[in-house]
C-alpha cells in the first residue's frame, strides 16, 4: 500500500501559500484494510475515509466515468489495482494533479523530496498557467466555476487560463451542462470566490464566457452595460482589499441590478427598487443564496441614496435610517452599510477619473497649434485636454 498527499496541499505548498486542508490518495488498499486501520468511511458513492485522529480525507485511488449530467453523474471504479497516475488523470488542472508520497496511513511525513508530476503541473506552476489535464475535464461542469475561482485566487500571482482550457470552459457553457449543477455547488464556489482578495476576477471571467446566464441571468444582462460592469468590478476589488464580509460583497455585486445608481445624480432622487429587488430575489432563489445576504443587499440598494448623503440628513431622516436598518438593535449593520456605501461611491469616482485619464491620453502635440514655445505648450495642452474631456464620450 502507498499513501500520497495530493491536490491542493501540494499545489499551495509549491506556491508558498498556506495549506488549509490535506487530501490523501491510497493506492493498493481495500475498504476493509482502511476500516481495520480505524478510518471512518464517509459518502456512500466514493471510497473516502476520515483519519481517526486528524479527520483528514484519505481516498482510495479511483477512476471515474461520466454517466449522466452535472457533477454527480459518475460511475466510480476503485480497486487496489488503480494506479496513482490513473487517479490523478481524472482531475481538473495540472497544478491540482501532483503528489508527494508519505510514510504511511498514520504518518504523513514525506518519504522523499520528490514531487510526482505526470501531467506537467510543475511547469504550469512555473509558467503560472491554469491548464486542464485531459478532455475528461469536460466531464464535470463545476470545473468551469472552479477554474474561474482559481483564476481569481492566483490572479495577484500573475496566473492566466490556458487558451485551450478556456475553449473547453466555453464549450461546457454552450452545451448547457451548467444547468445540471446544483444550486448549493454554484453558491459554494461563488461565495468562496467572492471572499477571495480579488473577487471581481471570478465574476468577470464567468461573464466573459457567458456562464452568468445560469442562475445569474439578471446579473449577466446588467453587466452588458460597460459602466455598470466596470463600476461593480472596481467596487468588488476595493471590497477585497478592505476585507469586507460576504454580505457586503454580495450587496456591492447586487448593485449591478440597479442601473439608475450608476448615474451619479440618481443618488439624490428617490429610487424605484422594485425591479432590482425582484431580480435579487430571483438570483437568491435560483442559487440558494442564504437569506441574510439577500436581505442585506436589498437594504443596501434601498438605502444607498440616504447612506450616500449622511452629512445632509435631517434629524428626522437619521432617526428613520436608524429604524429602517434596525441600528438600535444591531449597530454593526449600519456601520457595514456605511462602509459599503463609501466603497460604492469610491468606485463611481474611480471610474470617472479613469475615464478622464483615458481622455487625457488622447490629446498630444498633434492636437495643439504648431509654433508654440515654452509655457505656451503646456497651457495649450491643458486647454485642449479640458475641451476634449468636456465632450468626451468613450462608449
Ligand atoms: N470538481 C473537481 C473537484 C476536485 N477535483 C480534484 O480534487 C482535489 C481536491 O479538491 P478540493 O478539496 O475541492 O479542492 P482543492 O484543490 O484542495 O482547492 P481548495 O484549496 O480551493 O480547497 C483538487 O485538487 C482536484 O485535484 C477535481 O479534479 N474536480
Amino acid at each position: 500500500m502507498q499513501v500520497y498527499l495530493v491536490g491542493g496541499a501540494v499545489r499551495d505548498q509549491l506556491l508558498g501559500r498556506p495549506v488549509t486542508d490535506k487530501d490523501f490518495v491510497v493506492v493498493g488498499a481495500t475498504i476493509e484494510q482502511m476500516l481495520t486501520a480505524g478510518f471512518q468511511q464517509v459518502g456512500a458513492d466514493f471510497p473516502v475515509f476520515l483519519h481517526p485522529k486528524t479527520q483528514e480525507e484519505y481516498a482510495l485511488a479511483r477512476t471515474e466515468r461520466k454517466q449522466g449530467h452535472g457533477y454527480q453523474g459518475f460511475s466510480v471504479y476503485a480497486n487496489p489495482d488503480v494506479t496513482l497516475k490513473e487517479d490523478l488523470q481524472r482531475r481538473d488542472l495540472t497544478i491540482n494533479a501532483m503528489a508527494i508520497e508519505v510514510t504511511s496511513l498514520t504518518d504523513d511525513t514525506p518519504l522523499t523530496n520528490e514531487i510526482i508530476d505526470y501531467y506537467g503541473g510543475l511547469n504550469d506552476i512555473k509558467d503560472k498557467t491554469l491548464r486542464h489535464i485531459s478532455c475528461a475535464f469536460s466531464e464535470d461542469p463545476l470545473r468551469v466555476l472552479r477554474v474561474a475561482r482559481f483564476y481569481g485566487r492566483y490572479y495577484d500571482l500573475g496566473f492566466t487560463i490556458a487558451e485551450d482550457t478556456l475553449v473547453l470552459m466555453q464549450q461546457l457553457v454552450s452545451s448547457g451542462e451548467l444547468a445540471h449543477l446544483s444550486a448549493e455547488r454554484i453558491w459554494q464556489e461563488s461565495s468562496r470566490a467572492t471572499m477571495q482578495s480579488s473577487p471581481h476576477v471570478y465574476w468577470q471571467q464567468l461573464f466573459d464566457i457567458g456562464a452568468l446566464t445560469e442562475g445569474f441571468s439578471p446579473l449577466h444582462d446588467a453587466w452588458m452595460d460597460t459602466a455598470v460592469r466596470e463600476t461593480v468590478q472596481t467596487a468588488l476589488y476595493f471590497a477585497g482589499q478592505m476585507q469586507l464580509n460576504l454580505s457586503q460583497r454580495w450587496a456591492l455585486l447586487m448593485t449591478s441590478l440597479s442601473a439608475n445608481l450608476f448615474a451619479s445624480t440618481a443618488l439624490d432622487s428617490s429610487l424605484d427598487v422594485s425591479l432590482p429587488t425582484k431580480h435579487m430575489n430571483q438570483i437568491g432563489n435560483s442559487v440558494k443564496v442564504p437569506k441574510v445576504h439577500t436581505q442585506f443587499a436589498n437594504l443596501f440598494v434601498q438605502q444607498l441614496p440616504t447612506l450616500s448623503k449622511i452629512d445632509a440628513l435631517s434629524a428626522a431622516e437619521k432617526i428613520d435610517l436608524i429604524q429602517t436598518c434596525s441600528a438600535h438593535k444591531t449597530p454593526e449593520k449600519l456601520s457595514q452599510l456605511l462602509v459599503c456605501s463609501h466603497v460604492f461611491q469610491l468606485a463611481l469616482q474611480h471610474r470617472q477619473m479613469m475615464l478622464a485619464l483615458h481622455s487625457y491620453h488622447e490629446i498630444g502635440m498633434d492636437d495643439i497649434a504648431s509654433g508654440l514655445r515654452g509655457p505656451e505648450i503646456g497651457a495649450a495642452l491643458r486647454q485642449a485636454r479640458i475641451t476634449h474631456l468636456e465632450t468626451f464620450s468613450p462608449f
